[in-house]
């Protein structure tokens, strides 16, 4: 089973639907800060499969904990990022760097940590409106918290070559 978080936001639920169509079991974590009921029924709509959805923040680890305990998980695709604020730049979600950054870098921190203490080390992060786009982009995100949550991974990985993870914008 693949875990989805923020599967039920624009990016997760289009990867959700390409996992379910190439025949995953997914499992969906969403917090709804963004995410709707409504893109859920369309990736059942669009692709005639059931998945299970659990109501959650990737910054709680005692509630992951319970999602990785529950089920069982072989990799992690995660696309919870929330846009930065920079003017003129796309995906900004109205939020402040201390909250963008609270969202998509303490949340990918507590989401490694648990992975790890799991033994599970495969993840692929898909940015979406996060990454930003176009010439206002900055180092590859809408703020830096992007290019934070990347250091981060790839430092991780740098250093336990067990640990596999992939990038999308
Ligand atoms: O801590 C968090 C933060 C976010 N989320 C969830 O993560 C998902 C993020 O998805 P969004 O739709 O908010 O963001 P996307 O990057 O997927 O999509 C954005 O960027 C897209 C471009 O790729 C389009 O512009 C789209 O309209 C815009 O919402 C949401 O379900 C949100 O509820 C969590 O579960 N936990």
């Amino acid at each position: 089973m693949i875990l989805v978080t923020g599967g039920a936001g624009a990016t997760g639920s289009r990867s959700v639907i390409e996992l379910l169509q190439a025949g995953h079991e997914v499992l969906v974590l969403d917090n709804f800060s963004s995410g709707t009921v409504e893109a859920l029924q369309a990736v059942a709509a669009a692709t005639g499969r059931d998945f299970d959805c659990v109501k959650g923040d990737v910054r709680d680890g005692a509630f992951l904990q319970r999602v990785f305990r529950e089920n069982a998980i072989a990799s992690v695709v995660h696309c919870a990022f929330v846009g930065g604020t920079v003017a003129g730049v796309s995906g900004g979600s109205g939020l402040s760097p201390l909250e963008c950054y609270e969202n998509n870098l303490a949340g990918t921190l507590i989401l490694l940590q648990v992975m790890e203490e799991f033994g599970l080390k495969r993840l692929s992060l898909e940015f979406g409106g996060a990454g930003g786009s176009g010439a206002g982009a900055v180092d590859g995100g809408a703020d830096g918290s992007v290019a934070a949550v990347q250091r981060l991974v790839a430092d991780v990985c740098a250093a336990d070559a067990e640990w596999v993870a992939t990038f999308s914008h």
